[in-house]
Order: C-alpha cells, then sequence, then structure tokens
C-alpha cells in the first residue's frame, strides 16, 4: 500500500491518561481477569463490561475512592478496546498482564506503522466483524465506523419535563438551563445537545459521581445518547394514546416519549427479563411516569392489548455495532452465526408485535443500535413485503458513531399500506 493510500488509523493519546499507581494497576488486572472468568462460568448471562464494573464498585466502595475508580475503569476500557491489536503486538503467553504490559510500552506506538498489521488490527476489531461493516459501507466508511468505536463514547444527559408543572416549551428550556447551571456549579462543562430537544451533553467526562447529586435523585434528568433521545421521539404517543414498549429493557425509550403523554393514556412495558423490568419500575417512579404498567407474562400481555395498541416500540435486541465504544468488550464476542441468531430473534419480535396493533392506524416503531443493513433496513424491509406494510413517509432514521458525537442507530416507523 503505498504512504498516500495508508488509512487515517489514530491511537489513543496515553498522555492524557491518568496516572497509574501499583494499586490501581492490579485493580485493573483483577477486573479484567474476574471480568474473562465470569464470561466463561456464566456464557448465558453475558454481563456487559460497563454493568459489570458498576457491581464491581458497589461491592467495592469502602475501597476505591472516586478518582481511583475513574483511573481504574479509563485503563479496564482502554485494554478492552485494544485487546485484539495487543494480541497482536504483545508477547506470549497471552494474558492481561502482558497485554497491560505492551499497551504501556514503546511497541503499542511503533507497531501502529507496522503496514504488515492487516487493517482491522490496527484497528483492533475481530475479522467477521470488520468484514460485515465493510461489505455494508465501503472501505472509507468502514474505517470511520470502527475508528470511532475505539473513542469513549460522549456523556450525555436527557431532562426530564414530566417533573414541572409548567408545560410551554420555554419553561422546558428553562429546567434545561437550570439543570445545566447545577452541572456547572459542579466544575463540569456542558451544553444543549443539536438535535434532541432536552439533552445535554458533557464536553469533558465529570470527575465526580453525578449520580449523588439531587437533581438525578429527584428524577430531573437520566443519562441516555443523543439519538437514543431521537429515537424515543419516534414514538409520537399524545396524551390518551396506548403504547407497548415490548422490548422495554430497563425503560430507556419509555422514559424519553413518556413525558410527551403528560401521565394521560396508558404504557406497558414488558421484557423477557424480569430484572430489567424491576430497575425500570424503579426508573419510572422517579422520574414521576405514573401511567406505565411492566408485564412479564407474554401471553397475558396479548389477551390485554390485542389490537389495541397505538403505537408499538420495538427497541428489538441486536448485535450493538453502533454503540461498541459504550461496551468494547462486545466486539469481542461478535460472531456471524450469533448475529443470523439475533436476526431471527429480530424477525420473530415484529411479527409477533402485529397481535398487538390497532386496526385504525397503530404503528410500529422498529428500533436498533446496529450499523449493519441486515438488522435495520433490510430486516423492516422484509418485514413490510411479508405484511403488506411500509416505512412511512419513505424514510427511516439512522445515525453512525460519531467522534465526541451520537452513537449509531437505526429506526423505522412501519404502518399498514
Ligand atoms: C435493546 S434492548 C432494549 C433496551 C430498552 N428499550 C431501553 O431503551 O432501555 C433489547 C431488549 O429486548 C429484550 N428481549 C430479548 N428477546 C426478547 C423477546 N423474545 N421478547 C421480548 N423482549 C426481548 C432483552 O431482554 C432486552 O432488554
Amino acid at each position: 500500500m503505498l504512504k498516500s493510500q495508508m488509512p487515517m488509523l489514530k491511537l489513543i493519546q496515553k498522555m492524557n491518561l491518568p496516572t497509574l499507581n501499583a494499586n490501581r494497576q492490579s485493580y485493573v488486572l483483577k477486573i479484567l481477569e474476574n471480568f474473562d472468568q465470569e464470561h466463561i462460568n456464566n456464557p448465558s448471562r453475558n454481563i456487559p463490561l460497563d454493568l459489570y464494573l458498576r457491581y464491581f464498585f458497589l461491592n467495592e466502595k469502602q475501597k476505591v475512592d472516586s478518582l481511583d475508580r475513574e483511573a481504574i475503569v479509563e485503563y479496564v476500557y482502554q485494554l478492552m478496546i485494544y485487546k485484539g491489536y495487543l494480541n497482536a503486538i504483545c508477547r506470549k503467553p497471552m494474558s492481561w498482564q502482558t497485554r497491560f504490559r505492551a499497551f504501556m510500552g514503546p511497541d503499542f506506538e511503533e507497531q501502529f506503522k507496522n503496514d504488515n498489521l492487516p487493517l482491522h488490527v490496527r484497528l483492533s476489531f475481530p475479522k467477521d466483524l470488520f468484514d460485515e461493516i465493510l461489505k455494508a459501507h465501503g472501505p472509507k466508511h468502514a474505517e470511520e465506523i470502527c475508528s470511532v468505536q475505539d473513542e469513549r463514547g460522549v456523556l450525555t444527559v436527557r431532562t426530564n419535563t414530566i417533573k414541572t408543572t409548567r408545560t410551554d416549551v420555554n419553561n422546558c428550556i428553562l429546567i434545561l438551563h437550570q439543570l445545566m447551571h447545577a452541572f456547572k456549579q459542579n466544575g463540569w462543562k456542558v451544553q444543549p445537545t443539536e438535535f434532541a430537544p432536552n439533552g445535554i451533553k458533557f464536553i469533558q467526562k465529570p470527575h465526580g459521581n453525578f449520580f449523588q447529586m439531587k437533581e438525578y435523585k429527584y428524577g430531573h434528568f437520566e443519562v441516555q445518547d443523543e439519538a437514543s433521545q431521537l429515537l424515543s421521539m419516534r414514538v409520537d404517543a399524545k396524551p390518551g394514546d396506548i403504547v407497548l414498549d415490548y422490548c422495554g429493557g430497563s425503560g430507556g425509550k419509555t422514559l424519553g416519549f413518556a413525558p410527551f403523554m403528560h401521565n394521560k393514556g396508558q404504557i406497558y412495558i414488558h421484557d423477557i427479563r424480569k430484572s430489567v423490568l424491576i430497575q425500570a419500575k424503579q426508573r419510572l417512579k422517579r422520574a414521576g411516569v405514573q401511567n406505565c404498567q411492566v408485564h412479564h407474562d407474554k401471553q397475558k400481555l396479548k389477551e390485554i392489548l390485542k389490537g389495541k395498541c397505538d403505537w408499538v416500540m420495538l427497541d428489538v435486541p441486536c448485535t450493538g455495532t453502533g454503540v461498541m465504544r459504550r461496551n468494547p468488550d462486545m466486539k469481542w464476542k461478535f460472531s456471524v452465526e450469533k448475529m443470523r441468531e439475533v436476526i431471527k430473534v429480530q424477525e420473530l419480535l415484529l411479527n409477533e408485535s402485529l397481535t398487538f396493533l390497532n386496526k385504525k392506524g397503530g404503528k410500529i416503531v422498529y428500533c436498533t443500535c446496529s450499523v449493519l443493513p441486515e438488522e435495520n433496513l433490510l430486516q423492516v424491509m422484509k418485514f413490510c413485503d411479508k405484511h403488506g406494510f411500509e416505512i412511512e413517509n419513505g424514510s427511516h432514521f439512522t445515525t453512525f458513531p460519531k467522534s465526541r458525537g451520537m452513537d449509531g442507530f437505526f429506526s423505522a416507523t412501519l404502518v399498514p399500506k
């Protein structure tokens, strides 16, 4: 490859990382080793890295202060992001210890210039996943998508407009500004999001724990990526509507569209995992959403809601290829076989959602956090052809992971022809 054709790859600037003393280092290695072991012991639990870290530090609360925690988390992420590249450059036998040494050593920068290392290795992506992204988006865009996923995600929150009795737009803006002011008082740099009307973006990662803020405890805000906020708003529910959030998880999307219903009408939130529904209940309560019931039993839900819904939000399980910078461990768990399995589940869920739609214009809002067309446009087009539906206004919504910007999401609103 000619030098001028060399891809514009970049590496993390290690000098920007926090200092790592022996204590922090031993935590970094312990976490990564335990995380791997957890997957060997409980593969079906498939716990993502961010959640694993949250549980880990809950247990270590007394021993690790917030500055140590931030430094440890940063290194855990960097090592997980660069795992593939480090595997290629580190000395054997492979372990987190040897990867860590390679990360800290001169080879980390040196080997990056080695043209003999394939592009996917320098992007630190598994070959099969990189090939899928390449097939879908071509070399230039694939490289952009993958290199952005080597950054840390931007922290964004959504202001909860339910927690005000005032309803006009100007007052919502006032609440957003009050919250921005509270963040700034803690010394955190923030700005309103560019597209989502109620979002606040952190320009720098905040030091300290903002979940301790009274504004969080009172439900004035929730963490949600800007693209995910926009996705929630694709459910354009009016007060009085009946809405089903069928793959509701811990309620992220419901929390996003519920404020527009002003607690009138009914939201049903469902998921196959009971544990996440418990979290959803707590978050909905904190946010002041009073018109939502939580359901785990699919059969019962069908009995209650058959043919009744104005909206079905279908935020389906997917490969997560648009949000891998939040959980870089997902890169290393990807396989084409798993992708095919999840595509089948999406198809099944689309079919199931038909049961709930009312015949007076009920709509399905299909969403993923994937950048792969098989899970996105191709999936919904297949559904539309089979069931006589179409994509509303012929246009879908897509975002790609952007540097210092949004994550990668897809959404299409499906309506009967
Ligand atoms: C992308 S996550 C949803 C995230 C959630 N909407 C949010 O914004 O927080 C997909 C969810 O689908 C759920 N799920 C997987 N298979 C399902 C099925 N057969 N029926 C219903 N939910 C399912 C998973 O448990 C997971 O919580």
